[in-house]
């Protein structure tokens, strides 16, 4: 079957479109990238979104007209890459996160995913699936991470112990025990370790006045050197300490939360690259600090993906906290296209919906139950 899968992430870059073509069983499927592109949002509705992520208020005119909007550029992604391609039969649509509440005491999690499938099945005349985080929420789950269910079909080893650490906007794990485990989907576990980019690019656009949008290969802060007096004390935020299932978002990692960790810069006299080598960092050990914390065992190999990956520094920061015992792949490495692995992910998501196969691992999410992901408009 030919999919299309799309997803615009929390750094709220672009649509990242991935058409794919599945094969084999729902439980043992096949995935092979046909093509892959990112369709960068017009600079206008990335603003738009990035002050909704940020909690400007809107009416419900605005709100119909921004859902729109987003489901308007999805639907072209998805026509874009379909210019060359054989024709795709169905398209899973992430949308675009502007808010993530998770659930708490006995109040459920509320997400918002925008750029409703209906319409992207209508400008496109494709079954479009979408919502897929709704019906895990409802089962008192976080909704998400959705991936790690993707991850240990097309990732996990035979023997080894596998982590995949995805560096997006927010950074997530899936943490993969050796196949040949007893009870082995049990045991797979997943969370959002914390900031992935999202501090560090939102300080790279300060310090650079919105010139640039990402510090590029890391050369930046590479430049500086990590304060680790500051680095503890940053890590004492409540979020790093709290015990799995956990998710989150830029809700808790805002322009408000940086500009906090800017004071404290500020206060230890730090330059501009130091500043930015002490985020790096913070984001390196909040990741290492969730393996050494929450994981039965450490994993023989952690396996990158997500726009993080590039970036040299955090990579050097994050295998000198996780130890020299584990070796740092890309999931590119595997076979698995490291850029478009979220995209790919949603595709299989609509995949196994169609086929009425459960897209969720219950404890990774919190859910009572394994459900069916996805809302199906025809
Ligand atoms: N060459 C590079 N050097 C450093 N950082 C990079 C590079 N390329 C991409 N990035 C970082 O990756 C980010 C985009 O990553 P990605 O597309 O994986 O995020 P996302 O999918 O939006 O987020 P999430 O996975 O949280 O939903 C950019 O904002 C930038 O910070
Ligand atoms: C609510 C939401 O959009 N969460 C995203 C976000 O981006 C990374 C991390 O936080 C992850 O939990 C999730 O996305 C991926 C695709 C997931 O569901 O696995």
């Amino acid at each position: 079957m030919l999919v299309i899968g799309l997803i615009s992430g929390t750094s709220v870059d672009g649509i990242d479109t991935a058409l794919v073509e599945i094969s084999g069983t729902v439980e043992s499927p096949q995935v092979q990238l046909l093509a892959g592109e990112t369709y960068p949002y017009s600079p206008r509705l990335r603003e738009t979104i990035l002050q909704v992520c940020g909690g400007e208020k809107l009416d419900l005119e605005a709100l119909a007209s921004l859902d729109d909007d987003i489901a308007e550029e999805f639907a072209q992604a998805a026509l874009n890459i379909q210019k060359e391609t054989p024709k795709a039969q169905l398209i899973g649509s992430h949308g675009q996160t502007v808010f993530h509440r998770p659930p708490a005491n006995d109040r459920l999690g509320y997400t918002v995913q925008l750029g409703r499938g209906a319409a992207i099945a209508k400008n496109t005349r494709i079954p479009t699936i979408s919502n897929f985080r709704a019906a895990d929420i409802a089962q008192a789950g976080h909704g998400a991470p959705l991936v790690p269910k993707i991850d240990a079909y097309l990732l996990s080893h035979p023997t080894k112990a596998r982590c995949v650490q995805n560096i997006g906007g927010i950074g997530n794990l899936t943490y993969l025990p050796p196949r040949k485990t007893e009870n082995w989907q049990q045991n797979i576990f997943g969370w959002d370790t914390g900031p992935g980019n999202v501090l560090i690019d939102l300080a790279v656009q300060f310090l650079s006045q919105g010139q640039q949008t990402y510090d590029h290969n890391g050369q930046w802060s590479a430049q500086g050197q990590p304060c680790s007096e500051l680095v503890h004390k940053w890590l004492q935020e409540p979020y790093f300490q709290q015990y799995p299932p956990k998710s989150t978002g830029r809700e808790l990692f805002s322009p408000a939360y940086l500009a906090q960790l800017h004071q404290d810069a500020q206060a230890y006299s730090l330059s501009d690259a130091d500043w930015l080598a002490s985020l790096t960092d913070l984001t390196a050990i909040s990741i290492a600090h969730s393996y050494q914390t929450f994981l039965p065992e450490m994993p023989a190999e952690v396996l990158l993906c997500g726009g993080g990956a590039r970036n040299a520094y955090l990579r050097q920061r994050l295998l000198a906290h996780l130890g020299s015992n584990v070796k740092l792949l890309t999931t590119d490495e595997l076979g698995l296209n490291s850029d478009f692995k979220e995209a790919i992910a949603f595709a299989l998501l609509a995949y196994w919906r169609w086929h009425n196969f459960p897209g969720n691992l219950p404890q990774v999410t919190g859910a009572k139950a394994a459900v069916l992901l996805g809302e199906i408009y025809l």
